[in-house]
């Protein structure tokens, strides 16, 4: 029986890449600094001490971030028996946001230029909001702005109760994010005003439009919920996961996967929201598994909560949380199953601002008949795809190299 697990910790980078500086990102490292943070004991809420993560580095984490920036990152050394295939890839794509990375690492890299909304303040044209507000019924709306999505509920969500008016608002990705109050202004209308939204994006090219319901009563306690919804543009071109799905396979989502692909070669989707959720769901999915199935996880929280929020003390106990369960996922492992732990892009927690940043993103493979040791640097994620078309023994993708 053979599948494919694919665990993508979202914004798990291992250093900037070659090409950080047209991003304003030399210098960041997602892992690098969690780990330094941790060895100089600036991450101790809620955990303690140097960053622990044995498992991980067993696959070889330590060793591709070290041949990704120099330098082993502090606490992680040579003195590990590894198991793992383990390497480090730069993206080939335009962008550093989530589509891109994920379609790339499916064999379909982004090789134009998306829309963005550059501006930091008036940031959505005129006659695009007009647009989508009179289709929506709408008097106005908040916001037209860069911001981080947490910060701006505390500045305007009490604004956005009281007047009914949604909050619309960017980042450095191609995004148009829309947050609304789930009861106040009610879950099903933020979605169809979204859905509007994504019609009148269409000449603008914009990668995707996501909804960001909260619940609350104030600054204080205002919280985003687990019905955020990603409306994302089909990838260009056809990824591995519909070569799967075309040949009879099935492509299981667990998270936010399927939203990320809209839904292109999903065969079924599982609804999970945390750390934990996500990795019992892809244990569950994983153990009823049949042949020729992919299991691809999005563990979205290192990125939105951890990531984007700066909070580096939370990231490192979220790693350690999920390097303290991965046994459960390699007992589950039969011999052609190849299981592959990867990132989409770097948000390195310490990095001034609230953006991704432009990384190598590890790339750490177990079975299916691979030996430990180094994979080296990969000049695109899509070796992912075409590693993993190989091992289906599907048709070659365009894009990428196999590493089995
Ligand atoms: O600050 P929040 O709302 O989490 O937004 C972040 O999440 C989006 C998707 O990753 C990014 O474009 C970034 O802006
Ligand atoms: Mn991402
Ligand atoms: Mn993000």
């Amino acid at each position: 029986m053979k599948r494919t697990i694919i665990m993508m910790l979202d914004s798990f980078g291992v250093g900037a890449s070659a090409d950080a500086a047209s991003f304003g990102d030399v210098g960041s490292d997602t892992f690098g600094h969690i780990a330094k943070a941790c060895a100089e004991g600036k991450a101790d809420i809620g955990r303690e001490g140097p960053l622990k993560l044995p498992h991980l580095s067993r696959l070889g984490l330590g060793h591709a971030a070290m041949e990704s920036t120099g330098a082993f990152a502090p606490g992680f050394g040579d003195n590990v028996e590894l198991i793992g295939a383990y390497g480090h890839a730069q993206e080939l794509s335009s962008g550093k946001d989530t589509p891109s990375g994920h379609w790339e690492m499916a064999g379909v890299p982004v090789l134009f230029e998306w829309g963005y909304f550059s501006e930091h303040q008036n940031s959505f044209p005129k006659e695009l909001t007009d647009k989508i507000l009179a289709r929506a019924g709408l008097e106005g709306f908040l916001g037209n702005c860069h911001a981080s999505g947490t910060t701006i509920l505390e500045e305007l969500g009490e604004e956005h109760m009281r007047s009914g008016m949604p909050i619309f608002y960017t980042s450095a990705d191609s995004v148009f994010q829309i947050a609304c109050h789930e009861e106040t202004f009610g879950l099903e209308n933020l979605y169809r005003l979204c859905e509007i939204t994504r019609e009148e994006l269409e000449p603008y090219n914009i990668g995707r439009v996501i909804a960001r319901p909260f619940d609350g009563t104030g600054p204080s306690d205002f919280a985003r919920t687990g019905n955020r919804k990603d409306y994302s543009l089909e990838p260009p071109a056809k990824t591995v996961l519909d070569k799967l799905k075309e040949a009879g396979g099935e492509v299981v989502s667990v998270g936010k996967i399927a939203d990320i692909y809209a839904y292109c070669g999903i065969t079924k989707k599982v609804k999970a929201n945390g750390l934990e959720a996500l990795f019992d769901a892809t244990l569950a999915e994983v153990k009823s598994a049949g042949d020729n199935t992919i299991v691809f996880t999005n563990f979205v929280d290192f990125d939105s909560h951890y990531g984007h929020r700066r909070d580096v003390a939370g990231y490192a106990k979220g790693l350690e949380y999920f390097d303290a369960r991965l046994p459960e996922m390699l007992a589950l492992l039969g011999e052609d199953d190849l299981l592959i732990l990867t990132a989409d892009h770097g948000c390195d927690p310490t990095w001034p601002g609230s953006d991704h940043t432009r990384e190598y993103v590890p790339v750490l493979a177990f079975g299916a008949g691979l030996k430990a040791g180094s994979l080296g640097r990969r000049k695109s994620f899509a070796d992912i795809g075409q590693s993993i078309a190989s091992h289906f023994k599907l048709e070659p993708m365009a894009y990428g190299e196999s590493f089995l």
